[in-house]
């Protein structure tokens, strides 16, 4: 059984970049009025793609979750982040051909946190835990296929607990 752990910036660097003010660096702008938190994560784009700004509205699974697949975004990055404040699951296994299921971990997701997929980490889609929630999603768009989907077969699905 997974269990979701809390997400740290440390705990993700694997997988991508972590979006937080929390106890990050900033400089001031606007004539000291606004803080300025600069590049907390980098979107990846192959050429010739450009990077699109979207919004995901989801609704929660039921848990505990059989992991049935991951996917991957080959051509580019992806980033979430909350715009209702409320807290999620992520799942995540490193790049490579296709993903091992001893290698997934499940993160933790405060509201406040948003993440950003590095190009062909595999993770599972969105995983909201509150009805109708609402997410800004930053990726790609552009020609050809970017997002390769592996499903696990029975006997090596992984099954993720309710973290609640
Ligand atoms: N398919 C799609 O745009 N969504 C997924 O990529 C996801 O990560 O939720
Ligand atoms: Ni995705």
């Amino acid at each position: 059984m997974l269990k979701p752990e809390p997400l740290t910036k440390e705990a993700f660097t694997p997988f991508g970049d972590v979006i937080e003010a929390e106890n990050r660096e900033y400089f001031m702008i606007n004539n000291g009025s606004t803080r300025r938190y600069h590049k907390l994560a980098t979107t990846q784009v192959d050429e010739g793609s450009g990077v699109i700004i979207n919004i995901f509205q989801a609704t929660p699974l039921s848990y505990p979750l059989h992991i049935m697949m991951l996917e991957r975004h080959p051509r580019g990055s992806q980033a979430f982040m909350p715009l209702l404040g409320n807290d999620y699951l992520v799942v995540v296994a490193p790049p490579g051909e296709a993903p091992d299921p001893g290698s997934i971990r499940a993160f933790h997701v405060k509201g406040s946190q948003g993440v950003n997929y590095h190009q062909g980490v595999w993770h599972h889609p969105v995983l909201a835990l509150t009805p109708n929630d609402q997410f800004l999603v930053v990726d790609r768009e552009g020609a050809g296929n970017n997002c390769d989907e592996f499903f696990f077969s029975e006997q090596i699905r992984v099954i993720l607990a309710p973290n609640f």
